[in-house]
């Protein structure tokens, strides 16, 4: 089989990007955010505290026939931005783009963090990463893609995201016309469960390509481009009047700054991101300071190809016995 699903960003910042699931007998459809950087598949649910829920739709698993509920299960999750969920596990039919897992373990939440609340876009978060991050106990559950991999006419999924439209997430499937030229496959190392790969390097407006190993995940979880310090400061110094702010916690500029492009390396390929995806979004609303969609990624530890980097290019998960990420441009 294979399938595609559209995917759109959850406001004007492309701060998330959402899918529709449907869940359960008769069908119960969620708004959820496709994480390639986590490996839990949760949702806002009629079990979730009354006052943590603030317009998300929920799945009631008492009013889906196919239900059932996972005795003795349990699962907490805690994401890079300190957001977190918990609560219990049912199994019940989950359906994305038209591919069915007629047993998928949903995650339940009793309580979510406030960052969850606060955004009625998000009615919870299907990950895709590896199972070893998986948070439930007392054993962890498969993920969707996990599930449908083996009936996948290819053992992959592709993304497709997009500055301010819709785009597509694929599964079982390359479509050759989402993207231009080739592709380019680079090595995942699978430790610790994030899609880990080494960019070659770099290059900033119109300098020289710097070659460098930069080991990053891709995480459509994360909105932003985190990486090195030497890096991100190269880049803000062609930025008249950018500063490194403790104020906003990280670089910022006047929104009508022209910013260059950034380039990175897979292989001997070169992804580019347009400037105008750096200039992220004003500090505060109708302020003329912006900032950076182009952060550091000291305080993480690891660098990140966010959003920022994913909606640059077509993208190839590889979930074959050998996990590789396949880049092109678009
Ligand atoms: O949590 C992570 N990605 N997904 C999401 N973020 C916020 C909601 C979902 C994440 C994963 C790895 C590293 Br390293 C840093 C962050």
């Amino acid at each position: 089989t294979s399938g595609s699903v559209a995917t759109s960003p959850i406001d004007s910042s492309d701060d998330a990007y959402s899918i529709p699931v449907s869940i359960g007998t008769p069908a119960q459809v969620l708004n959820l955010d496709l994480d390639t950087g986590s490996s839990d598949l949760w949702v806002f649910s009629s079990l979730t505290t009354a006052s943590e829920v603030n317009g998300q739709n929920i799945y009631t698993p008492s009013k889906s026939s196919t239900s059932k509920l996972v005795s003795g299960a349990t699962w907490k999750v805690k994401y890079g931005d300190e957001s977190t969920s918990s609560g219990v596990v049912y199994t019940d039919k989950v359906t994305v783009g038209g591919i069915t897992a007629s047993s998928q373990a949903v995650e339940v939440a009793k309580t979510v963090s406030a960052s969850f609340t606060s955004n009625s876009d998000i009615d919870g978060l299907i990950g895709m990463g590896f199972d070893s991050l998986n948070s439930a106990k007392p054993s962890a559950v498969p993920t969707f893609f996990d599930n449908i991999i083996g009936n996948l006419d290819s053992p992959v999924f592709t993304a497709d995201l997009k500055h301010n439209k819709a785009g597509s997430y694929d599964f079982g499937v390359i479509d050759s016309s989402k993207y231009t030229g080739s592709l380019t496959y680079v090595a995942v190392d699978t430790d610790p469960g994030y899609w880990k790969f080494t960019s070659s390097g770099y290059g900033i407006g119109s300098a020289a390509f710097k070659s460098t190993s930069v080991v990053g995940i891709a995480d459509t979880g994360t909105t932003l481009l985190y990486l090195d310090t030497a890096i991100v400061k190269a880049y803000y110094a062609t930025v008249s009047g950018a500063s490194n702010s403790a104020t906003y916690g990280g670089w910022v500029f006047k929104c009508s700054a022209t910013l260059p492009n950034f380039v990175f390396g897979v292989g001997s390929a070169k992804i580019t991101i347009p400037g105008s995806y750096i200039n992220y979004s004003p500090v505060t609303t109708g302020s003329s300071t912006c900032f950076g969609g182009l952060q550091d990624s000291t305080d993480i530890g690891i660098n990140i190809f966010g959003d920022v980097a994913l909606k640059a290019a077509f993208v190839v998960f590889d979930g074959s016995d050998t996990p590789r990420l396949g880049w092109a441009s678009k």
